[in-house]
């Protein structure tokens, strides 16, 4: 009977046009790569070091440690990768600008680490509001960033002096 009155339904269901723009009929705004940096827009900010949250290290022995801007870049990379492909985690990054991440992240940790950089990215909270990320999900992506210092040769010291300058800043990346 429930068989029968899905008939109609059925011979009454369209295949959609393939001619119509749907993004134009419902608004959708495309969004477009810089076509230097590669990079998709964002909302306009205060661009500021204090948006690093956390005083970069004095002298230059944590650059060392992680073989200058070439070993941080290696590091920022490595851990951007293992994100992307770590299941507990992977679904938080989709659909975000990894062009941009890699970018501002570097100039974060860089910043940081006194490695001669300026970081020109928002602040933890703003870039961090709204992904619903929780402890779980930052435990995961310190175990990530863990395994990209000791890849690079980080010695372990060096690689815990910086994770606890991270660590204040869960309060703002973790969901509240
Ligand atoms: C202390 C830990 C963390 C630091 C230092 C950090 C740092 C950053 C930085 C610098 C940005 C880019 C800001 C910008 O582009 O203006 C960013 C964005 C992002 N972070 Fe984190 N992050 C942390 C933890 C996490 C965690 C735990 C997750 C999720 C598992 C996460 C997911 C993301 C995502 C998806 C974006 C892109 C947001 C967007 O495109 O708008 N982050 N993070």
């Amino acid at each position: 009977m429930l068989l029968l009155a899905a008939i109609p339904l059925l011979v009454l269901q369209q295949a959609p046009d393939p001619d119509v723009d749907w993004d134009a009929e419902f608004g959708v705004e495309a969004e477009i790569r810089d076509s230097i940096t590669g990079e998709l827009p964002v909302e306009p900010y205060d661009r500021s070091n204090a948006n690093a949250g956390a005083a970069p290290f004095a002298g230059d022995s944590m650059a060392a440690h992680f073989n200058g801007q070439p070993g941080i870049r290696r590091v920022v990379d490595r851990l951007v990768d293992l994100n992307l492909a770590d299941p507990r985690i992977a679904a938080i990054f989709a659909g975000h600008d990894t062009v941009r991440l890699r970018r501002t992240l570097f100039e974060q940790f860089c910043y940081i680490l006194n490695a001669g950089c300026d970081y020109t990215g928002r602040d933890m909270r703003a870039s961090h509001d709204g992904l619903g990320s929780r402890k779980g999900d930052m435990n995961a992506l310190v175990e990530n960033l863990q395994a990209a210092m000791g890849e690079e040769g980080v010695p372990f010291a060096a690689q815990n002096r910086f994770l606890s300058k991270l660590a204040p800043m869960s309060g703002d990346v973790i969901e509240r």
